[in-house]
């Protein structure tokens, strides 16, 4: 069975293919820039691609690699933020729940979920035993990873959605647009997010893309003796 790997940006897609490699996965070699990446191990495969930045271009590269091959996984992998005190910089966080932090509507009494306006659902559940095996082999946080589509950028706006949502351990910009494309197709979606920054007031001297992007490498040398485990049992 095989297994695809979302990231937004080439960045991402590289540390996962480097972490891949330490597990003993090879390419076959050169493939078509808008195809995924292909890595096998014995009779594992494991495709990783770069689909975007936010919900709708993660969503709609999702599909497009779903229409094209059969899958039995999804994973939306990447940097993200920690909140403050659950998840710290460089450490791993794994999704229980992929939630649209701010799919639906703003009003004088605050904001109004999606579900709550009665347009549909604005999250989507991992496989339990499976995130529970994969956050136990990294040695992840497993909370609530929220998706954006305005990464957060002050300390009230952190509060409002730790309020809102007080399980979150992570924010990023394409977990759930990656599962809506996933569940159409009858697949499960984990989320794994290297933490770069802390959700809170924007100050780009205190990312550490580097170190996230090396935690994520370290991720995926970790992550596929598990996938495989679970995938000759489940499919
Ligand atoms: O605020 C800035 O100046 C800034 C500069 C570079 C990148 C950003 C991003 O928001 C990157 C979004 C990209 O990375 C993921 N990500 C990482 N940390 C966060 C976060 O705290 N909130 C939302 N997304 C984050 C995300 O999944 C995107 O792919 C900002």
């Amino acid at each position: 069975m095989r297994v695809l790997v979302v990231t937004a940006v080439a960045a991402e897609a590289d540390a996962v293919a480097a972490g891949l490699a330490h597990a003993g996965y090879a390419s076959p070699g050169a493939q078509p820039p808008e195809r995924p990446a292909r890595f096998r191990r014995g009779g594992h495969s494991i495709d990783v691609l770069p689909a975007g930045v936010g919900p709708a271009a993660a969503a709609a590269g999702t599909a497009k690699a779903l229409a094209r091959a059969p899958y039995g996984l999804v994973v939306s992998a990447g940097i993200g933020g920690g909140f403050p005190g659950v998840a710290p910089l460089g450490s791993l966080v794994v999704a229980s729940e992929l939630i649209a932090a701010d799919l639906g509507a703003d009003s004088p009494d605050g904001f109004v979920p999606l579900p709550e306006l009665g347009f549909g659902r604005d999250r989507l559940g991992a496989p339990p035993a499976l995130r529970e095996d994969v956050s136990r082999a990294l040695g992840a946080v497993t909370g609530v990873v929220l998706t954006v589509t305005t990464a957060t950028g002050t300390a009230g706006r952190a509060a409002e959605l730790l309020a809102r949502h007080p399980s979150a351990a992570a924010e990023a910009m394409e977990g759930f647009g990656v599962a809506e494309a996933a569940d159409q197709y009858g697949l499960p979606t984990l989320e794994i997010r290297a933490i770069s920054n802390e959700v809170g007031p924007r100050d780009r001297s205190a990312w550490r893309i580097g170190d996230a992007l090396a935690a994520l490498t370290d991720a995926f040398g970790k992550l596929p003796p598990v996938l495989e485990s679970w995938t000759s049992h489940e499919h």
